[in-house]
């Protein structure tokens, strides 16, 4: 079986970035090139979503969720620990698990390969399990600690193509198997490496390989880089602006690091205890805050109001 786990659980809460760290990787991220996007037609459309934990005092951690996300895109999510970002991105796909319970809404999956929308809170067994990776795929929160210890990266990169395109030959998965460690930038040798001969950042890589075996059009990610240093996580950042440039897939990225979303994100939504409080491009949401909490949130970063921090992304500077 796969390491990839298919009934993740939700992850223990992040350990806050230092300043220190949250203005280095400020300074690194000013510098990543975005490439140029084709933003395109919708390919999620999420309507008035809302999440509960039935515990003894039910938690609301989604509140009537709304926003539509376009190909290519890449969607932040932003908020303090506890706002609801790890349901909501569960819920997008029926990640959660009791005593999650979706109590409203819809997401709609807009398939650019047949042409048809999903209704994806419907999907139930086989059509749901292959849903989630074929068509939308997620790199959790220390992802790259869920790699299979014993198990060579090439057996694990087999088993998704052996569970989900059973008709590809033991050469073509390979095949497959390497060009995909090439497309994240790992060397192709390391197909036969295990998880510990692997550095954090290449672990990393490896999974988001794995998320985008089977050409997904949607990836969540949260948290991905959380637990590398900042300089690789600068380099996986590049990566990730580099392949959705390349393979046009859209994007979720949820951290509670809104300057690190500035940079990379095309919109960011905002949320707070469970509401979506704003949503709008990185550039008006720095520089034309409309909701308080945004205001609030964008204050609380050092290294956004120091040289180091300042929101540099290229062709923004005018605004200010
Ligand atoms: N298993 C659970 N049972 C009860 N309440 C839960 C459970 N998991 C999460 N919650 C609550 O749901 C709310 C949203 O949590 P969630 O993990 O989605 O927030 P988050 O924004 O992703 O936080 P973080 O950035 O720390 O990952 C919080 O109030 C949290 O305490």
């Amino acid at each position: 079986m796969t390491a990839f786990p298919s009934e993740p659980v939700i992850q223990a809460e992040p350990e806050p970035v230092a300043e220190d760290d949250a203005s280095a990787l400020a300074e690194l991220t000013n510098t990543l090139d975005r490439g140029r996007p084709d933003i395109g037609e919708p390919v999620l459309t999420v309507t008035e979503l809302s999440i509960d934990y039935e515990v003894a005092e039910p938690v609301h951690a989604v509140k009537s969720a709304s926003f539509e996300l376009r190909r290519g895109e890449i969607l932040g999510l932003a908020g303090e620990s506890g706002c609801g970002k790890t349901t909501l991105a569960y819920g997008l796909n029926q990640l959660h698990r009791p005593p999650a319970v979706i109590t409203g809404g819809s997401v709609i999956f807009h398939d650019a390969t047949t042409n048809q929308d999903l209704d994806v809170l419907s999907l139930q067994g086989k059509e749901l399990r292959r849903f989630r990776w074929s068509k939308v795929s997620m790199v959790f929160q220390g992802a790259m600690n869920s790699l299979n210890p014993v198990i060579s990266v090439r057996a694990q990169l087999a088993d998704v193509f052996a569970t989900h395109a059973p008709s590809m030959s033991r050469d073509e998965r390979l095949q497959r198997s390497q060009d995909l460690l090439e497309l994240v930038g790992v060397e192709r040798r390391r197909i036969n490496s295990f998880a510990h001969e692997l550095s954090g950042g290449m672990r990393q890589r490896v999974m988001i390989a794995m998320a985008l075996a089977l050409d997904p059009q949607l990836m969540i990610m949260d948290e991905p880089t959380t637990a590398l240093d900042v300089v690789v996580q600068r380099e996986i950042l590049q990566e990730i602006l580099r392949l959705r440039t390349e393979l046009g897939f859209a994007v979720i990225f949820i951290t509670h690091d809104l300057p690190l979303l500035l940079e990379i994100a095309d919109r960011v939504a905002v949320m707070r205890d469970g509401n979506i409080v704003e949503l709008a491009t990185a550039e008006d949401l720095y520089f034309e805050p409309q909701h308080d909490y945004t205001k609030k949130l964008l204050g609380s970063f050092p290294s956004l109001t120091g040289d180091a921090g300042d929101f540099v992304r290229a062709g923004y500077q005018e605004r200010r």
